[in-house]
């Protein structure tokens, strides 16, 4: 590991707004602010929303600054990346913003059924041939039930065709409600001037996959607890440009 990871990850340690509980640590331990993180971190009564994948956590960042009244949690596994937004968020004096740094697969076990009412997943990986791994798979949906208020909110945003038709599928397929759906985020009229606020915060593979040219894609709708979710059994054609490699001149890995 290099000097720079080494340090990050030891000042992580020492980070009041950073929990690190990968699965290894996670073996029969049930996590203690499970269904308290309101009363025992934030100290308020305020909703609870979080980004899954959160990366260097822009949006757990950008959405603390915008809503200083909702309480924002970034979740992923990488921790060199995660500390970018954990140490701006301490930085800016942010109480509202925290990062948990943990496996997805688990996540139910750090919140209590209704403790979070919105989830969102930025630019998460297509896993175009492990549907187990999609942030956006029934499988997933199902776990998210398990502490996602009844209809929470869900917002996908990805450059990913792939996902992005993938999740449209299984949509229409469990006849979730969708709130709002754009294929061109930045070439589409009519957005209310709140949720281009919000969509304008850029992540770190947001910017890279814009450079290269691509459509930035989002929708946002409910997920309701009721009824059983069923995968929807289409044939998606692949994203092409994810198979390249590194190039010395793109200088982003896309086969992640
Ligand atoms: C393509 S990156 C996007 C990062 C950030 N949202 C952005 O837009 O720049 C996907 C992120 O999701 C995280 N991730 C994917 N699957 C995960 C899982 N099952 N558990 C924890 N983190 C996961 C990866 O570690 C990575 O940081």
């Amino acid at each position: 590991m290099s000097k720079g990871k080494l340090q990050k990850f030891a000042e992580m340690e020492t980070f009041s707004n950073v929990f690190q509980f990968p699965y290894s640590a996670m073996e029969g331990v049930t996590f203690e602010m499970r269904g308290r993180w309101r009363e025992d971190y934030f100290h308020n009564q305020n909703p609870i929303v979080l980004e899954l994948g959160c990366g260097k956590g822009e949006y757990t960042v950008g959405l603390a600054k915008l809503y200083p009244e909702v309480n924002f949690i970034g979740v992923d596994i990488k921790g060199a990346r995660m500390h970018t937004g954990a140490k701006q968020a301490l930085d800016e004096g942010l109480s509202n913003a925290a990062f948990l740094r943990t496996n997805i697969e688990i996540i139910d076990r750090f919140f209590a059924p209704g403790e979070v009412q919105e989830i969102w997943l930025t630019f998460s990986d297509p896993q175009m041939k492990n549907p187990r791994k999609r942030l956006s798979s029934t499988s997933f949906m199902e776990r998210y039930r398990h502490f996602l208020a009844d209809g929470g909110i869900i917002h996908l945003k990805t450059d990913s065709n792939f996902l992005f038709t993938y999740t449209t599928y299984m949509v229409e397929r469990n006849r979730l409600p969708l709130l709002f759906r754009t294929e061109d985020l930045y070439h589409t009229d009519g957005i209310d001037p709140e949720t281009r606020k919000i969509l304008s915060i850029q992540t770190y593979y947001e910017a890279q996959w814009i450079d290269r040219g691509l459509n930035i894609r989002y929708m946002k709708f409910r997920l309701p607890h009721s009824g059983t979710l069923e995968e929807p059994d289409v044939e998606i054609p692949l994203d092409e440009y994810r198979s390249y490699k590194r190039t010395k001149r793109s200088g982003l890995s896309t086969s992640k």
